[in-house]
């Protein structure tokens, strides 16, 4: 029996609770996503455990189902725990009509996603695996801690502590850890859950005066992994609950696993006895993204979903969205659906376009050490080699193209951008724009890369 059948209005709180869910989702994807896919959705109602909701076409359901669908119930099921499964289903002009049950008109097995999770938990993202985690440098750490933990039969490091800006895969490693113990002890109980719902469960437990079966659930299983535990700062009754489910299980020998956006001794307003014993296993931070990180995200994102996105396309958003992998997910998500709803191929044009307002806010004013950085990267060069004298053609190239981008992208003089060269004369800027221009002229492929490059810098 589901709760909702026991209020009055369901509809009116499925509506509530769908906005509380919208701001979850524009939170994690960005309000343009949002806006384009999810804000058409209705929701219908909740039957046995099944929450319908229509979409005004086809197009927007699959593509739903396809990118959304269980971020969609993985909010759903936070919000109101008897969401097991959603169904969508396109709402047409004659259906509108018609008395049709919920179950005829959501009666493809397809349109439907189903939960995976344990009682007490919340649900796991199929896509969160260790397969389709890229590792670079600065994540191998924290994947490497992630896997032997996954791996171990025993726990090796207790707690295993997690933490790094947003967006940059902690959740995904979590997910990646109970799916890997799922798939080879199936017996285990391992429990994910957000702190948040730990603390709702909890006060929930306190309410009905049901803290008894509230230990027995958290206590009694094999791992139990908290995300974000820096939403308990603050929360007294909540980390002293945390406290003793913690101690209880690492004295039984059982893992466990937490993640947050700080080290455990950056945690704000955090019980000192409780940090020091966040600290006790391992503590892995995830760095923030490089360039390499960055294009090797989207190479497998673009495979995955099997379209085929050029070469510089990858290299320019690389480049560009900086910030965290959340949002460069969402970037080719967007401009694969644009191309896909207006039909034609992904040109760094349209690329351009459809970003606008996330590349603007990715933007810094470009400086001439930027530049630099930039072209650095770009050709794998150390900054030290570029601003040295050293002649060997592979510096010199490099360094010619980080003058020439400084020329036309900054308002700097000759004289200027010579001395941020280590003093040079402006005479050698000026050559290395003419040899710039000249090579580009001649050359496809070099001229490309300038673009990209040019791209990347662009305001
Ligand atoms: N190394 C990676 N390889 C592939 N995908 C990644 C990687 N790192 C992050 N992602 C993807 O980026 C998105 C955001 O990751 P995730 O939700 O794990 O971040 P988070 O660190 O938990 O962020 P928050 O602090 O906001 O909870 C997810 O879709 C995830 O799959």
């Amino acid at each position: 029996m589901t709760v909702l059948s026991t209020l009055p209005d369901s509809t009116e709180l499925l509506k509530i609770l769908w906005k509380e869910v919208s701001e979850k989702l524009i939170h994690e994807l960005g309000e343009t996503v949002f806006k384009s896919w999810l804000q058409p959705l209705n929701v219908e109602n909740l039957e046995d455990g099944c929450l319908y909701l229509t979409v005004p076409t086809r197009f927007v359901k699959d593509w739903v189902l396809a990118n959304y669908g269980e971020k969609l119930l993985y909010h759903w099921k936070a919000a109101l725990p008897e969401v097991k499964k959603l169904a969508i289903k396109v709402q047409s002009v004659a259906s509108e009509g018609l008395k049709i049950s919920p179950q005829d008109r959501f009666s493809s097995p397809e349109e439907t996603l189903d939960e995976q999770r344990e009682d007490v938990g919340a649900a796991l993202d199929s896509r969160f695996t260790f397969e389709n985690f890229v590792v670079g440098k600065p994540n191998e750490f924290a994947y490497a801690a992630a896997l032997r933990v996954a791996e171990s039969d025993a726990p090796l490091f207790n707690p295993l502590f997690l933490y790094g800006g947003v967006g940059l895969g902690k959740t995904h490693l979590m997910h990646a850890i109970a799916w890997h113990i799922k798939k080879v002890h199936p017996q285990r109980k391992v429990i994910y859950l957000s702190a948040e719902k730990f603390m709702y469960q909890f006060i929930r437990a306190l309410r009905y005066k049901d803290t008894v079966s509230f230990k027995e659930q958290f206590r009694t299983v094999d791992v139990l992994m908290i995300d974000d535990v820096q939403f308990i700062g603050g929360k007294e009754t909540t980390q002293e609950e945390f406290f003793h489910t913690f101690n209880a299980l690492v004295d039984n020998n059982r893992q466990v696993i937490m993640s947050a956006d700080k080290s455990p001794s950056d945690l704000e307003k955090m019980e000192e006895r409780l940090k020091s014993r966040l600290a006790w296993g391992l503590v892995a931070d995830i760095h923030p993204t490089t360039y390499e990180l960055r294009l090797g995200v989207l190479q497998a994102k673009a495979e995955s979903m099997k379209v085929d996105v050029p070469k510089e396309v990858m290299e320019f958003l690389a480049f560009k969205i900086s910030s965290n992998i959340r949002e460069l997910e969402g970037a080719l998500n967007r401009i694969v659906a644009h191309v896909t709803l207006v039909g034609r191929n992904i040109t760094l044009d349209t690329t351009q376009d459809v970003l606008r307002d996330l590349l603007r806010s990715n933007d810094r004013r470009l400086s001439v050490e930027d530049i630099q950085k930039h072209v650095c990267e770009f050709y794998n060069v150390k900054m030290s080699d570029l601003l040295s004298s050293r002649r060997l053609q592979n510096i010199v190239r490099p360094r010619q193209v980080a003058m020439y981008l400084s020329k036309i992208l900054t308002s700097k003089s000759l004289p200027e951008i010579g001395r941020k060269f280590s003093g040079r004369d402006h005479t050698t800027v000026l050559h290395a724009v003419k040899k710039i221009q000249e090579i580009s002229a001649k050359d496809g492929e070099f001229a490309s890369d300038i673009d990209i490059l040019r791209r990347s810098l662009e305001n």
